[in-house]
């Protein structure tokens, strides 16, 4: 991992260098974006044709092989599982689904003025499409964080997809009750969930995480469909000055070994903690391929001339992923996707069994939201209902603006019901 100074003789080299990881989350996918707008322009002209051909071609589906994962395979998977995989499997299911259960918003009705009712109701999408990562690693742990809330949430038709998928991710459709999977990945799955084919309709919203084709697929595709973020290459920031560096150095290693495109920083004002770091993360990354390139090619960790600096860096970069030292600094986060506070709180308790959700935002999305929530798969319909006391009451404000607005039918609408 490079090693920066933000103060002092390195100061204009560090604005370079933030500036661009800044600027990564605008441009990362446009390398792509050519060969992904070809690929959903065929999904969406051919169908099922197309889906086929980019699966045997990308993913190796072989010839004989059904797209639609029969139920019974899934099953299978199941009870070939290992019993340690099963026991952690459900003990994962659980915490998700009460972690869930406890994000559901609320439905409710309040009275602003006598004879005025007004209120909201959550109602779920009609059907949804789970992406599930297969490329590199198979993620039956993605299946459990996208499914399990959308069932939460009430959703009728949960849609799975995931490139060759392994028996750990079709024991874990079974685990969830998913009975629509298909062994499609990367932009012939989401552009199949989007637009739909002969064999598949369409979805209302697809969510899910995916390297950068599938992450340009989702934007592509995002005119037409619904989608929940960009959940992109894996990013952690650690903004520590008090952590120990084993602890540090293996959190930064273990989330760069995702892709060779992820993203890992360290934040601190501590220079010999920095130096500690750097040389635990060396060390570790030599035996692991990922992490080690994409710890060579952009890992960063910076050295801060105050707290409120790398606070103020923290903010800026918007992470995935953020650890910090303590409870007391969750005051100063503010653009965060997930937080870890202190040493014993691996990031990896949340990739699996924590609760809180492993789908979060990418490329700074964490200004704007948090991680995968309940609140992906519900709408909030707000409810209104007048008696003739309410409306004589609230009326005559309603007509003011719409006249003032010019909107005659507007003001005629609520005039008509308010003549005795
Ligand atoms: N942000 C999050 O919440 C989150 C969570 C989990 C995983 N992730 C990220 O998900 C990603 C998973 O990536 P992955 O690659 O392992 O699996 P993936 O399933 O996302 O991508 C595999 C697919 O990419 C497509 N593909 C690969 N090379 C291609 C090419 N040259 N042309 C066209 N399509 C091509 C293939 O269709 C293949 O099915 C990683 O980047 C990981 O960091 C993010
Ligand atoms: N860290 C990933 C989110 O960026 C999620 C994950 C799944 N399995 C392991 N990790
Ligand atoms: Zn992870």
């Amino acid at each position: 991992m490079k090693l920066i100074r933000t103060f002092g003789k390195s100061a204009a080299e560090a604005t370079a260098v933030i500036q661009e990881i800044a600027a990564r989350g605008a441009t990362s996918t446009a390398s792509v974006a050519p060969a992904v707008k070809k690929i959903v322009t065929d999904v969406k002209r051919k169908g099922d044709k197309a889906v086929r051909e980019y699966a045997e071609q990308f993913d190796g589906l072989q010839p004989e092989q059904d797209i639609l994962v029969d139920p019974s395979e899934m099953e299978a998977a199941w009870n070939a599982l290992p019993k340690h995989l099963k026991a952690a499997m459900k003990e994962a299911a659980a915490n998700i689904h009460a972690f869930a259960e406890a994000q559901m918003p609320e439905e409710w009705i309040i009275e602003p003025a006598t004879g005025v009712r007004t209120g909201q109701v959550v109602r779920p999408l009609d059907a949804v499409g789970c992406y599930v990562p297969g490329g590199r690693y198979p993620l039956p742990s993605t299946l459990l964080m996208t499914t399990l809330p959308a069932q939460v949430a009430g959703v009728e038709r949960i849609v799975v997809c995931s490139p060759k998928p392994g028996q750990e991710t079709l024991a874990a459709a079974h685990l969830c009750g998913v009975s629509e999977f298909y062994r499609v990945g990367g932009a012939q799955a989401i552009a199949m969930m989007a637009y739909g084919t002969d064999s598949t309709p369409p979805v209302t919203r697809i969510v899910g995480p995916g390297n950068l084709y599938v992450t340009a697929a989702k934007q592509l595709v995002s005119q037409d469909c619904g989608i929940d973020m960009p959940a992109g290459p894996t990013e952690i920031v650690v903004t520590s000055d008090l952590g120990d560096a084993l602890g540090i150095a293996t959190d930064l290693v273990a989330q760069a070994e995702h892709d060779p495109e992820t993203l890992a920083i360290f934040i601190t004002t501590n220079e010999l903690l920095a130096k500690e770091v750097q040389k635990q993360a060396k060390a570790l990354a030599r035996k692991n391929k990922l992490a080690k390139q994409s710890l060579e090619a952009r890992g960063t960790i910076f050295i801060c001339e105050t707290p409120m600096e790398a606070q103020a860096l923290t903010n800026l970069l918007a992470p995935e992923h953020l650890t910090i030292d303590r409870p007391e600094d969750l005051q100063w986060v503010r653009n965060a996707g997930s937080v870890f506070i202190g040493p014993q709180s691996p990031q990896s308790m949340g990739d699996y069994v924590s609760g809180p959700n492993h789908v979060l935002p990418t490329g700074r999305t964490g200004r704007l939201r948090g991680g995968l929530s309940v609140m992906d798969f519900v709408k909030l319909i707000t409810v209104q209902q007048y008696t003739s006391r309410g409306l004589a009451k609230l009326g005559p404000h309603a007509i003011a603006m719409a006249e003032a607005e010019g909107l005659v039918g507007h003001a005629e609408s609520v005039r008509v019901r308010l003549k005795p």
